[in-house]
């Protein structure tokens, strides 16, 4: 057995090793309704530029409009063009339509940054537009904190074309390089992100070609602000525990099927775009809360699109919308049809006793389907002669019921 110091070697070995990223990068899709900045420089005259197709001629006149960039030393700001060249913009000379707050970057920054998924709400507060022309960059520096809520710095590299202009990070001896050139040079247009601690030590090179055009942010913690939710009836424990009984029965689904849910609240999908797992991700109240039961013993949820057909042929289940407008004829029923043409595996039959087929799924619907999501689909159907057919569409929640043998020990109550 090793012994305690030998331990204590290899764990500080082990953490010497222990190389995390000081800083969160990426990149963040821009649309025409995100990318526009409009600035002034006489408070008379506004200029915008959408950075979805920006002009050279406008990144040059936005080159123009800024001021030499200066830096902190000592909580005053410094201009040496030795230490730092490039052009800024002070937040009250420009307005954004980007915003890191709305598109929940902060959130994606805060889970990355911090490993503990911490609960202190935190923001994104606009601070400086930075455009680095040829031959700009800014020597190895940490930012100031503004405050003492203040942990680090957001930098949003906007999609023009350029060269250069790498953020270096250095960090306990590890130094590590963001390509953000190349980052934003992609199509469709996107802005890349850095996001890093105060104290991390970074530079950017020098660009080589072309205009870097940077929205810089403060990251803060926001003082903690007392809200107190009004308690709501918490029913899951009760309703897990219930389930897992139904589950303990043997003679439940002994050969495995389904729980089927409708669902209690309507949903804004639209059939021809939407995507089905999306719609498991906006879940709202007892619909959420049946997911949260149902996976709270091991049950595996699915939101699922559900299409009848005529009486004698029964329902089916398919893991996305089908796309109706480019079936062309239907010459079998609805149901056979779904079940030809959806994608292998992802369409299933409910079992219906009546129409006796042992691999149709079995499904115990433990809540009715409601009206409230239920949507109509034309067709043309094929028979002696084409004719227009309708069949309805409806959005549930379904949960795979394993055979009963395999579910005995994962249902514990
Ligand atoms: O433009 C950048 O990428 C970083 C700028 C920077 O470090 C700063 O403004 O403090
Ligand atoms: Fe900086």
């Amino acid at each position: 057995m090793a012994s305690g110091n030998e331990n204590i070697s290899e764990f500080m070995a082990k953490f010497s090793e222990y190389n995390d990223l000081p800083y969160c990068s990426g990149v963040v899709s821009l649309s025409e309704a995100n990318a526009s900045l409009f600035y002034t420089t006489d408070l008379s005259n506004a200029k915008v530029i959408n950075f979805t197709e920006p002009t050279q001629e406008q990144i040059s006149a936005l080159a123009q409009a800024c001021q030499p960039a200066t830096f902190g030393v000592n909580q005053q700001d410094v201009l040496d063009e030795s230490y730092r060249k490039a052009g800024k913009m002070d937040a009250e000379n420009f307005a954004t339509q980007f915003s890191p707050n709305d598109l929940g970057m902060i959130a994606i920054i805060k889970g990355h940054l911090f490993r503990e998924r911490s609960e202190q709400p935190m923001r994104a507060e606009l601070y400086k537009l930075n455009v680095y022309g040829p031959g700009a960059f800014f020597k190895s520096h940490v930012d100031t904190p503004r405050s003492d809520t203040m942990f680090g710095s957001l930098v949003i590299i906007l999609p023009t074309v350029h060269e250069g202009g790498n953020l270096i990070f250095r960090h306990d001896d590890n130094e590590w390089n963001f390509e953000s050139a190349k980052a934003v040079s992609m199509s469709p247009p996107q802005a890349a992100f850095a996001a890093f601690f105060s104290d991390v030590e970074h530079k950017v090179l020098p660009v080589t070609a072309g205009y870097r055009v940077t929205l810089t942010y403060n990251l803060y913690f926001e003082k903690a602000t007392e809200i107190i939710v009004c308690p709501a009836p918490n029913v899951d424990e009760s309703l897990r525990v219930s389930l897992s009984r139904v589950l303990k029965d043997p003679a439940f689904l002994p050969d495995g099927g389904a729980l089927g849910f409708g669902l209690s609240y309507k949903y804004p999908f639209d059939p021809q775009s939407t995507s089905l797992s999306d719609v498991l991700g906006w879940l709202k109240g007892p619909d959420a809360a049946i997911k949260q039961v149902c996976e709270a013993v091991s049950l595996k949820v699915a939101a699922k699109a559900i299409y009848g057909g005529q009486e004698e042929e029964g329902t089916v289940l398919l893991d996305q919308f089908y796309n109706f407008t480019y079936s062309g004829e239907m010459e079998e029923g609805i149901v056979d049809c779904l079940l030809f043409h959806s994608k292998k595996g992802t369409a299933q039959k409910i079992y219906d006793p009546e129409d006796y087929n042992p691999s149709d799924l079995h499904v115990v619907w433990l809540k009715p389907l409601g009206r409230v999501n239920k949507f109509k689909e034309s067709y043309i159907a094929y028979g002696n002669q084409a004719s227009l057919d309708y069949t309805y569409g409806d959005v549930c929640l379904i949960a795979t019921v394993p055979p009963a043998n395999e579910r005995a020990s994962s249902s514990a109550e």
